[in-house]
């Protein structure tokens, strides 16, 4: 399987519009790919807390329509990132959207946890409560995450027992905590036994600077891929099966105790 992420900078002194022109060339430009993702929050940028509401689109907005159509021009299972999304009878939402190649949306993902304690995300968005997986046939099942999830393993071994091997995680995560990023990134791979492939944002705006590193994790936590700090695609090629190879040798999983059903004594 070959997958490619996108780590496209979000910038102020670029448009919306323009960096969504952007991201379709970017996407284009993956043919051959079977997965391609994009990061958290790239139309306005994770931090940029006042240009949630003004940007806010309905699922099938703009972000939607240019992301449907870049996924079936190049033939791939499109990660479109995380949009802020307008319920026309709520919050707004941090909500992932996925594309099958032939253009469809097949899975809409809120955040579960909101980032920012008591301002941003945290007081301007709703709280998703849907585990959500995708099936792409005869290759892997996605789980899906989304940056500050990153810290709460618990959605992570939820997302395993629905079925999940191959975590996707798009986020728009601070060059400051850069440290956290990879080694929970690696972290939630090795206790799962499963792949890690985390997009994350370059760039700076709203005066924050952001990580870039995005990487590629294997089931045994081996780092295949990590991108540097600024815009690049960083492209990797894992054979899906390993998951239930490791998760057979090193059957771990299998001595869980807590959070799992088990027999009376
Ligand atoms: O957890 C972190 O350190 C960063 C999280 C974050 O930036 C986000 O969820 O948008």
């Amino acid at each position: 399987m070959r997958a490619s992420l996108i780590q496209i900078a979000v910038d102020e002194g670029e448009s919306v519009e323009e960096r969504r022109q952007r991201a379709v060339s970017l996407v284009l430009a993956q043919a051959g790919a079977d997965l391609v993702v994009l990061p958290e929050l790239w139309t306005t940028g994770a931090f940029a807390y006042e240009q949630f509401g003004r940007e806010a689109e309905p699922i099938e907005g703009a972000t939607y329509e240019a992301m449907a159509k870049a996924a079936s021009d190049t033939g791939v299972w499109l990660h479109a990132g995380s949009i802020p999304e307008r319920d026309p009878e709520g919050p707004l939402y941090n909500t992932s959207l996925v594309f099958s190649p032939a253009g469809d949306l097949v899975a809409a993902y809120r955040k579960i946890h909101r980032f920012g304690f008591d301002k941003g995300e945290a007081v301007l968005m709703g709280a998703g409560d849907d585990l959500v997986t995708v099936r792409m046939p005869s290759t892997t099942t996605l789980g899906l995450a989304t940056c500050y999830d990153l810290r709460f393993p618990e959605l992570f071994r939820g997302l395993v027992d629905v079925g999940a091997e191959t975590f996707v995680i798009p986020a728009g995560w601070p060059e400051r905590r850069r440290s956290h990023w990879t080694l929970l990134a690696q972290a939630r791979a090795v206790e799962n036994q499963a792949f890690v492939l985390a997009c994350a944002t370059a760039g700076t705006h709203a005066g924050v600077p952001q990580a870039g590193h995005s990487i590629v994790v294997d089931p045994w936590g081996e780092v295949l891929a990590e991108a540097g700090a600024d815009e690049e695609v960083l492209t990797v090629e894992f054979d899906p099966g390993k998951v239930a190879a490791t998760r057979e040798q090193f059957p771990a999983l299998k001595d869980r105790v807590l959070g799992v059903e088990r027999p009376r004594r």
